[in-house]
């Protein structure tokens, strides 16, 4: 590389100034927020490391537990619940976390951390043997409960309008960060070679509409009866059906592109299989700071009350158009539902 083409090489704004720069927007910021997503990045980077040589090392495949919903956990999983866990604990700025890993809030011993974070350590288990786009999702909230002593059920139990700030990670063909705060969403991608997190997509916004519709069809008969007239709507527009089963990359896609993410009830799981705290509420802040919505068919995600740490909810999410055409369906056949059975009771 000749010293012309090396100095072309454009350095950008790296995550650390960038998280800087934003602080300078709140006067009375203290830096501990900025700092908590400091940890995060830094766990990512361990995390990205151990993901790409896992098929070299032995951290692929399961690892021989079940979790507490029941799902057998991968190696990857554990790991990387460690090594977040790690990294928010020696950070001190966070005092309890939820982690989908763990059934009980963990508590860090971090008494005088202002903050709360709910975190799904890695997305996409079911594709982490085989090389296909996996994440990290998380939430973040400030505490309800006086700084000094352990985070409590409520401080974890808050609503997603309550988050102060939402992120994942994809680890794909590249590996990016993104994240929100409430003033916009922004994407850096990982530069391996400097270990730095560089702003690549900035003020990333959501199209109104889109063609490309995810949602596992092979539940199909499992649908009620609006979500199966959506996918024939998409069919017969000619939509593309894109489901890479890893809820972080069909999100991430279809934020840049325009499109719909659906993980419906279904009979055998009828609030869905995605979780409130560490899933559904993070894209949620997400997506409604690009321009777009999540909703659990009827209901504003992020203004759903959280009763459990593990609850899931149905979800659909990604441009507003969609989004809003799939609750139209549903609220009109919940009504045709209702008469008929209205109907049936007075004859
Ligand atoms: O195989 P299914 O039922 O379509 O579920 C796939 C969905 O489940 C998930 O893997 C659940 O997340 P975890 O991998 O973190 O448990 C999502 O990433 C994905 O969208
Ligand atoms: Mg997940
Ligand atoms: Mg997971």
């Amino acid at each position: 590389m000749t010293i012309t083409e090396n100095l072309a090489l454009p350095v950008g704004t790296t995550l650390d100034r960038f998280i800087m720069r934003k602080q300078e927007d709140f006067p009375f910021a203290t830096g501990e927020l900025s700092q908590l997503l400091r940890d995060i990045a830094l766990a990512a980077k361990i995390v990205n490391r151990a993901i790409n040589h896992a098929g070299l090392t032995d951290i692929g495949g399961a690892y021989g537990k079940q979790n507490v919903q029941g799902e057998d956990q991968q190696k990857l999983d554990v790991v990387a619940n460690i090594r977040f866990i790690r990294a928010l604990r020696n950070g001190g700025e966070v005092c309890a976390i939820i982690s989908e890993e763990d059934e009980e809030v963990i508590q860090t011993g971090n008494h005088k951390g202002k903050y709360i974070v709910a975190i799904d350590p890695l997305d996409g288990s079911s594709n982490i043997d085989v090389n296909v786009s996996i994440g990290t999702i998380f939430s973040v909230y400030r505490r309800l409960s006086d700084q000094g002593c352990e985070g409590t059920l409520e401080d974890c139990l808050q609503r997603g309008v309550q988050q102060v700030a939402a992120g994942y990670i994809i680890y794909g063909s590249s590996t990016m960060l993104v994240y929100t705060t409430g003033c916009g969403v922004n994407g850096f991608t990982y530069e391996t070679s400097l270990g730095e997190f560089f702003l690549s997509h900035p003020n990333i916004t959501i199209p109104t509409t889109g063609s490309i519709y995810s949602i596992n069809e092979g539940s199909y008969n499992q649908f009620q009866p609006a979500i199966k007239q959506y996918v024939e709507l998409c069919r017969e527009r000619n939509y593309s059906a894109r489901y890479i089963g890893s809820l972080v990359a069909d999100f991430h896609r279809n934020m840049l592109k325009g499109g719909i993410y659906m993980y419906p009830s279904t009979t055998k799981a009828p609030n869905g299989k995605l979780r409130l705290l560490y899933e559904a509420n993070a894209l949620a802040f997400i997506v409604e700071q690009a321009g777009g919505k999540a909703s659990n068919g009827s209901e504003r995600i992020m203004e759903l009350y959280p009763t459990d740490l593990h609850q899931r909810c149905p979800l659909y999410i990604g441009s507003t158009e969609m989004v809003e055409e799939v609750e139209r369906l549903l609220a009109s056949s919940e009504a045709s539902v209702s008469s008929t059975i209205s109907a049936t009771a007075h004859n």
